[in-house]
């Protein structure tokens, strides 16, 4: 991208901003991020339909362009539920009422994803980034920080999310792998 102006990213949430701003301000070709914390209604839908109707809206309000996420997280036992509801469930019941709802089933599988949107502007249609991290959902472990990081532990490590020092985590993360994809496509812009 040859525009040097911020790119704007809109979100309420306080640790989706900071890892956004980690992970695009490291590698090669760092994309610097401003924030603006707009509460956009979100739909019901995929994983895809809310992340492009919280971008077509965020475009809108920004008056420009920008990006936006959407975070799923889906249990396989669930056939992939609560999905991008996950934060009601979180907030609800939290973390021993996600391992609860597992109770009873032969697998605790599940996967994170994250949908990043990019609008060029109003009245443009978002471009979908996504990327997903397999896991299993266990007791909480590590630091309650960030929604459900203590009880997400991904495929192949022994640590939480929340266990793991957050370049580790950035590493393998669903939104670090969504934004290798977004940080392509930004610099194939002309
Ligand atoms: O343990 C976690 N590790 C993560 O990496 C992660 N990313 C998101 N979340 C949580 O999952 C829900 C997504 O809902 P969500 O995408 O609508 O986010 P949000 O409403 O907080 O912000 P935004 O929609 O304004 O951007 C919210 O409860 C977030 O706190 C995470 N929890
Ligand atoms: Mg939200």
């Amino acid at each position: 991208m040859t525009s040097q102006k911020a790119l704007v990213f809109v979100t309420g949430n306080a640790n989706k901003l900071r890892e956004v701003k980690e992970i695009l301000s490291s590698g090669g070709h760092p994309i610097e991020v401003e924030s603006q914390s707009l509460e956009i209604p979100e739909i019901q839908g995929t994983t895809v339909e809310v992340a492009a109707a919280k971008c077509r809206k965020a475009a809108e309000l920004v008056g420009g362009p920008c990006i936006t996420e959407d975070t799923a997280l889906g249990f396989v036992a669930l056939k992939g539920l609560p999905g991008p509801y996950i934060k009601h469930f979180m907030t609800e019941i939290g973390h021993d009422g996600l391992n609860a709802m597992l109770v009873g089933f032969p697998t605790k599988a599940a996967e994170a994803i994250c949908t990043f949107a990019y609008s060029a502007g109003p009245g443009t249609e978002p471009i979908i980034f996504e990327g997903r991290t397999p896991g299993t959902i266990v007791s909480a472990r590590g630091p309650k920080v960030f929604g459900w990081d203590a009880v997400f532990q991904p495929d192949g490590y022994d640590m939480t999310y929340a266990e793991m020092p957050s370049d580790e985590k950035n590493k393998i993360s669903h939104r670090g792998k969504a934004l290798e994809k977004l940080r392509t496509y930004l610099q194939s812009l002309p």
